[in-house]
C-alpha cells in the first residue's frame, strides 16, 4: 500500500516536515492549509519539492462549512472553493478534503447538503481535481461516517466520495463493519490516528491527544481490514494532531509513524515481517558508575556477589540466582554517579530479532563488539539505554551466539554459597523517557520486541504528574515500566530503578538492617491507611511498618515491596510477588515518590 502523513503531524516548517516524511521512506503527504499558508515557497515551488524528494502531495485540506447553507452562503463557498482548486492544480494535488460542516449556517437537510456538494465536486471536475467528504466527529449536523456515504451516494457525482478517518469513527464508537457497504472506490481516501482511550470532548480529544497506529486503544487494523475488504487500494495516510509531537523533532517523529504504519499493516494482513522473537528475561542490568564502590557495598549487602571481570574491560560481574548485575567503570566519567546503561534481554533467536527490527526501522548500534569479544546485537532504546540480544542460559548459546558470559573470567570473592541468596531474578526495571518519546517507546517495544503495553496511568509526585506504563513479555518473564513526567527536567532528572524479585522479603529488609543500611522511610500515615484499606493482621502490618515494606494486592495475589536511596540515577526495589500478582505496586508510587523527596532533603 502507499503511505502517506498529513503535514499538521509533524513539527516544523512545510520545506522540513517534507523533508523528514521523505526521509522516513513515506510516498506522499497530505498538505495542510496552513503550512502552505505559512511557508515562503510558492506552490510551484512546494510542488517541485515534493516531486525532488520523491513525494507526491495526495490531498490538500481542510475545506470547512460548505454544504447545507443558504443560497448566498453557497456562492461565496463556491467562489472560495475555486480558489482552492486553482491553488491545488499549481500544487500538483487532485484531492480535496471537505469537512463535515460546523457552521450554524448549516442546516439538518440531506439534500440539500448533497445537491450543494455535488455543485462543489462539478466545479471541481472543471479543475481537474475531486473531492472527498469527511464526517468530523464534533459535524453539526453530519458526524458520523455511514451519514457521509449516505450523502455522496445522493449527492451521486464521479469526482465525490468519501474519506473515512479512523479517529472520527472509532472515537464515537461508529462500528468500522459497516465500511464494507461502501463501494471502494467511493472512498477516496484513508486517514489513520489512534488515540488513547479517555473520557472527554471529542473534539479536544482529537485536537491533542490522537497519536500513531498502536499508541493508543483503537483497534486500527481492523478499520484498515474493512476498507480493504470495501475494496478500497489508495493510501494509508496518517493524520495525527498531538500536543507533543508538533513539539518534537520531525525527523524522529516520521519515523515513529513509519514504525507504526508497517506495524499495521502487518496487524491487517496487509505485509508479513519475520515474527517477533519476544525476550523472555533480562539477561543483566548494566551499571555505568565512575566510583562503583557505594555500589558495591549496597550489591553485598543484597546478598550479590562477584563472580567475574571481564576479561578486557573495567567490567565487572555480580550474580544472585539469576539476577546478574555488571559495573561497568569505563567509559566516559560519570561524575553525578551510577546510571543504568545496557539491558541484555534473553533473546532466543538473536539473528531472527534483528531480521524484525530492521524493517521496522528500529534504530540499530552497528556491532561493536572489539574481537576477541562475543558480539552482540544492540539496539538503541528511545531513552538511550542499550539493549542487548543475548542469550545466556545452559544450553542456549551455540557457535553463532555465544553467551556473552564467555567474555568474563571468574572471580570467586568467596565461595560459593556462603551468603544466603534471596534475590532470584530481575522482577522489572523501570525507565525514564524523555518527554516527548514516552508513546514511541511503548510502540518500539510492542512492535520489535513482541511485548505487549498496558494502560498508562498516571501517578502523583508532590511536584508533578508522572505517566507510566507497563510493557511485558506474555509470561510476565519480562516487564519494564516506562515513566514520563511532562513538567521541566529530563530523565536525568528522574531516577532509573531495578527491581529484584525475593521469595523472602523480610529476610532481605533483616539482612539490611543487620548491615545497618536503611531502606527507604515510608511514614507512618501510610500504614494506618493500609490497616484502613486491608484487613491485615495486626502482627503482619508491624512487620511491614517496621521494615519500610510496603504492600498491594490485586485479584490475583499479593505484592511486598521496599527500596533502597538512591545512588547516582540508580534505586533498587525488591520486590515479592505471591499468587500470580500482576502489578508493580502503582497504589504506593506516590507514597514512594513523596519519600525520596523527603529523603533528598534531609540527605
Ligand atoms: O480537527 C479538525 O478540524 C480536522 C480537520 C481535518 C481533518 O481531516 C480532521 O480529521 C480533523
Ligand atoms: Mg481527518
Amino acid at each position: 500500500m502507499r503511505t502517506s502523513i498529513a503535514t499538521v503531524s509533524l513539527s516544523g516548517s512545510l520545506s522540513e516536515k517534507l523533508s523528514a516524511a521523505a526521509a522516513a521512506g513515506f510516498d506522499g503527504v497530505e498538505i495542510f492549509e496552513n503550512d502552505l499558508i505559512a511557508s515562503p515557497l510558492s506552490p510551484e515551488e512546494i510542488r517541485a519539492r515534493v516531486a525532488d524528494l520523491g513525494l507526491t502531495v495526495e490531498l490538500y485540506q481542510p475545506f470547512r462549512d460548505a454544504e447545507a447553507v443558504p443560497a448566498d452562503v453557497l456562492a461565496g463557498n463556491l467562489r472560495r472553493a475555486e480558489h482552492k482548486f486553482r491553488l491545488m492544480r499549481r500544487l500538483g494535488a487532485e484531492l480535496l478534503l471537505v469537512c463535515s460542516s460546523v457552521s450554524p449556517d448549516a442546516v439538518d437537510d440531506d439534500a440539500l447538503a448533497a445537491e450543494q456538494l455535488h455543485q462543489l465536486a462539478s466545479l471541481a471536475g472543471e479543475h481537474g481535481v475531486r473531492v472527498a467528504y469527511e464526517a468530523l466527529a464534533w459535524g453539526r449536523h453530519v458526524n458520523t461516517y455511514d451519514h457521509a456515504w449516505r450523502i455522496v451516494q445522493a449527492a451521486d457525482h464521479p469526482g465525490l466520495g468519501v474519506c473515512l478517518d479512523s479517529f472520527h469513527i472509532l472515537s464515537r464508537g461508529s462500528d468500522p463493519r459497516g465500511i464494507e457497504a461502501i463501494p471502494g472506490e467511493k472512498i477516496f481516501f484513508l486517514q489513520l490516528a489512534d488515540a488513547p482511550l479517555m473520557a472527554m470532548d471529542v473534539l479536544q480529544w482529537s485536537r491533542h491527544y490522537r497519536c500513531f497506529p498502536g499508541q493508543g486503544g483503537f483497534d486500527v487494523a481492523a478499520l484498515v481490514r474493512h476498507a480493504m475488504d470495501a475494496g478500497y487500494r489508495g493510501p494509508l495516510s496518517l493524520e495525527v494532531f498531538n500536543d507533543v509531537f508538533r513539539q518534537a523533532e520531525a525527523g524522529r517523529t516520521a519515523v515513529d509513524a513509519m514504525r507504526s504504519l508497517v506495524a499495521l499493516q502487518e496487524s491487517a494482513g496487509l505485509t508479513g515481517l519475520p515474527a517477533p522473537v519476544v525476550p523472555d528475561g533480562i539477561a543483566f542490568a548494566e551499571l555505568a558508575t565512575a566510583d562503583s564502590e557505594p555500589l558495591r557495598r549496597l550489591l553485598t549487602v543484597l546478598g550479590f556477589t562477584r563472580t567475574g571481570q571481564h576479561a578486557r574491560k573495567p567490567v565487572e560481574l555480580w550474580e544472585q540466582g539469576e539476577a546478574r548485575l555488571l559495573l561497568n567503570t569505563g567509559g566516559p566519567a560519570r561524575r553525578e554517579g551510577p546510571v543504568l546503561a545496557a539491558l541484555g534481554l534473553e533473546t532466543p533467536e538473536p539473528a531472527a530479532a534483528v531480521a524484525r527490527a530492521e524493517p521496522l526501522l528500529a534504530p540499530l548500534v552497528p556491532r561493536r563488539a572489539t574481537a576477541p569479544d562475543v558480539p552482540l546485537d544492540v539496539l538503541a532504546a528511545p531513552d538511550g539505554t542499550e539493549l542487548f540480544f543475548c542469550r545466556t542460559r545452559p544450553g542456549q548459546p551455540d557457535a553463532e551466539h555465544p553467551s556473552w558470559t564467555q567474555d568474563f573470567v571468574p572471580t570467586r570473592d568467596e565461595p560459593a554459597g556462603e551468603r544466603p541468596h534471596h534475590l532470584t531474578r530481575i522482577d522489572h526495571v523501570a525507565l525514564p523517557q524523555p518527554w516527548q518519546r514516552f508513546d514511541e517507546a511503548a510502540l518500539l517495544y510492542r512492535t520489535v520486541l513482541g511485548l505487549r503495553p498496558r494502560e498508562s496511568v498516571e501517578l502523583a509526585d508532590p511536584y508533578g504528574l508522572f505517566r507510566s506504563r507497563a510493557v511485558a513479555n506474555a509470561e510476565g518473564t519480562l516487564r519494564l515500566v516506562l515513566n514520563v513526567a511532562p513538567g521541566p527536567g529530563g530523565p536525568e532528572a528522574r531516577p532509573q530503578h531495578i527491581a529484584l524479585a525475593t521469595d523472602d522479603i523480610v529476610a532481605v529488609a533483616r539482612r539490611l538492617r543487620d548491615h545497618g543500611t536503611r531502606p527507604l522511610a515510608i511514614p507512618a500515615n501510610y500504614y494506618d491507611d493500609l490497616a484502613a484499606r486491608h484487613d491485615l493482621d495486626p502482627d503482619t502490618l508491624d512487620t511491614l511498618r517496621s521494615h519500610g515494606i510496603l504492600y498491594d494486592r490485586d485479584e490475583h495475589g499479593e505484592f511486598h515491596h521496599l527500596y533502597t536511596a538512591t545512588y547516582g540515577h540508580v534505586f533498587f526495589e525488591v520486590v515479592q510477588r505471591t499468587g500470580g500478582y500482576r502489578g508493580y505496586g502503582a497504589q504506593n508510587a506516590t507514597v514512594r515518590l513523596a519519600a525520596q523527596h523527603t529523603r533528598q532533603l534531609t540527605t
